[in-house]
This record gives C-alpha cells, structure tokens and sequence, in this order.
C-alpha cells in the first residue's frame, strides 16, 4: 500500500437507485415503497422546463409528508449550465425538510462545479438552521467529466457516490448511438466471420472505479435504458459489480429487483470469502503467508479480496 491509505466508501447500501421525474408526485409513494436502497427525485432531464418550478414544489413537500422508510433519499438538480440550480438547491435547504440526504449533481465537468454547489449547500444549511449535512453525489456524463474524473472525486468532504450517465455521455462524447447503455450493436471486432461485441463503456467506468476507490466515493453505473431487456441490464450490471461498481440505476420499477440481484453478493460467494478468510487465519497461525483453498493459491490478497465481498454483504444486512 501507498504510504497514502485508500478510505473506505460509505457504508450503506446503495444497490440500486430509483429514478422517478419531479413532475410526477403520483409515483414517489411507489418509489417510497419500492426496494431500491436509493430514491432519486429528479428536477433534471426528465422534467420539462416548463415543469421546473411544479417539480420542485411536488419534492419540497413530498420530502416530509412521504415515508421514505431508511433509504437514502436524493435530488438531482439542474445543470451548472441551466438557469435552475441555484433555485433548486435554495428551496430544498429552505423549505424541505431534514428527512433529505443528498443533492445530485448532473454533467459535473471540473472539481469547481462540485465547489460551486457545496459553497451554497453550505450557506444555505447554515442560514436555515438546518441539523442534518446535506451529502453529494455527481453524474460523470460528458467528455470534461471523465477527463476530469479524478479532480472531480477529490472534490468535497460532502462527496458520497459518483454515476456514468450513460445516455448524455454518450452524447457529449459523439458516439454513434441512441441507446442507453448496454451492447451496441457497431462496437465489435471481427475475426474469420464471426463478430465479437465489445464494450464501449468500460474505460469510462474504470475510469470512476479508480477515481472513486482513491478518493473513498461509491461507483455507481447509471441507466439502461430499455427496461424491457431484462438479460441486457443484467449483463451490464454484472460487468459493473465486477468492475468494482456497488449498485446500478433503475429507470423503471422492473429494474430493482435486477439491481439488487446482482449487487448482493450471493451466499456462495460470502461462504467462499468467508472460507478464505478462515484458510488464511489458519495459514497465518502455522506462520505461513499462503495456503491451497479448493485447489487454488490464496494468499494476503485473497483476504482483501474476501473482505470486499464480506463487507458489501455485511453493508447490506445492516452489521456495518
Ligand atoms: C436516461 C437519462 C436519465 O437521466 S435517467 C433518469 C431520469 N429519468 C427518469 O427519472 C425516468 C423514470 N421513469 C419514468 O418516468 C417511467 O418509469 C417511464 C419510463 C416514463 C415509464 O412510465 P409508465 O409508462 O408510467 O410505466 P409503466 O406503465 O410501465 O409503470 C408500471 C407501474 O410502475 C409505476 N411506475 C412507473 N415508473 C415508476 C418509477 N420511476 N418509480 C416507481 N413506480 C413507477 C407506474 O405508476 C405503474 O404503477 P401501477 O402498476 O399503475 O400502480
Ligand atoms: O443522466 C443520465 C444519463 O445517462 O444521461
Ligand atoms: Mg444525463
């Protein structure tokens, strides 16, 4: 290890986050009620500006008059582009109340964007009195962003999880693609008659994996947006639990179940980490840095491995 130790993320679950547009107050009960360890109230994209100022009021309210049980519950304000942000942040600190954990900040392009947002989360709080600190998130969804990306988790002591925002990325970067993540049909190589897909959004989610394991943020994948491929977001959230990624975005109420599948580790898996944990102990005991588990070679790094998996699983059920 560098003489500069890595943090820890925070712990609490965050498998999946449900989306849910402002402007649609119908729908957050149901995503109060939903399984999804992470409610995100969206003021952004998925409301039309004429909406802004209705969505914003429908949040306000619906941050104390709905039972969000113990999720964490998040808004995704307006660009640092857009004439919205500011207001969206002054009225969730002035008129929402304490049950609100986190803001959301979309396109964030350079640790400035972040700074600009905690300075007035920050005069905000403490103009209102407020007792509870106001955690942040970001979406890395445009070329500045992941060029960025390291700065950007380094940014503020607020910063808890990080998202790809698949769809704008995609766009700021000039892919050739309408879809939401997920396989793309043009992006494979060829070899004797045969394609082979590959994945175009790899680099830029260990990209973040990196960014965020330094700097002690939760990776987040963001959306897939067609929820009735359910194969197709479980292979995208797969590749991202691999990677490194905690937990994945549900655009669509079908989606957290998947989510949460694929982000809990399974029995198997914490058995086995918790048998390589025990090995190792056993192996240390006889004075020996490595031991043969099932037929295989585990060593010191077996057990940083093994407690990866034990502390998700142990984050999850709540011993953490
Ligand atoms: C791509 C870039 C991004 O920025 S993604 C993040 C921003 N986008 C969003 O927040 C969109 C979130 N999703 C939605 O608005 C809706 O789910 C969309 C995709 C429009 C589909 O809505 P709708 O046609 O009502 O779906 P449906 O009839 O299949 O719904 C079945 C039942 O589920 C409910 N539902 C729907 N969406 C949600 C949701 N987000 N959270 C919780 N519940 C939801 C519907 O009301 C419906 O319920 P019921 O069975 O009638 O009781
Ligand atoms: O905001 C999310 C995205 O994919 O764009
Ligand atoms: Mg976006």
């Amino acid at each position: 290890m560098s003489f500069r130790l890595q943090p820890p993320a925070p712990a609490r679950p965050n498998r999946c986050q449900l989306f849910g547009p402002g402007s649609r107050p119908e729908l957050f009960a149901k995503m109060a009620a939903s399984a999804a360890d992470v409610i995100n109230l969206d003021l952004e994209d998925s409301v039309a500006p004429a909406d802004k100022a209705q969505a914003r009021a429908n949040i306000t309210r619906a941050v104390s008059e709905v039972d969000w049980g113990n999720k964490t519950l998040s808004v995704r304000i307006n660009g640092l582009d857009t004439p919205f942000w500011y207001r969206d942040v002054v009225d969730l600190l002035e008129q929402a109340g304490e049950r609100l954990d986190q803001i959301m900040i979309p396109k964030v392009g350079c640790a400035a964007d972040v700074y600009a947002v905690d300075a007035l989360v920050t005069a905000c709080e403490a103009a209102a009195g407020r007792k509870k600190r106001i955690s942040l998130e970001v979406i890395i969804e445009t070329a500045a962003g992941i060029a960025h990306v390291e700065e950007i988790a380094a940014s503020s002591p607020r910063l808890q999880a990080m998202s790809l925002g698949a769809a704008d990325f995609a766009a700021s970067m000039g892919m050739q693609t309408t879809g939401i993540g997920g396989t793309q049909e043009n992006y494979y190589m060829h070899r004797e008659g045969a394609k082979y897909w590959s994945d175009p959004w790899h680099w830029a989610q260990a990209a973040i994996v990196a960014a965020c394991r330094t700097h002690g943020v939760l990776p987040v994948d963001g959306p897939f947006g067609d929820f009735s491929d359910e194969e197709g977001f479980r292979a995208q959230a797969r590749r991202s639990a691999t990677l490194g990624m905690v937990g994945k975005w549900a655009i669509h109420p079908k989606q957290v179940a998947l989510a949460n599948e694929v982000f809990t580790p399974s029995e198997a898996a914490v058995t086995e980490a918790r048998e390589i944990l025990a090995a190792m102990e056993a192996a240390k005991a006889a004075g020996q840095g490595a031991a043969v588990y099932k037929g295989r070679l585990v060593d010191i790094a077996s057990m940083r491995q093994a407690e990866v998996i034990v502390r998700q699983a142990d984050i999850i059920s709540g011993n953490r």
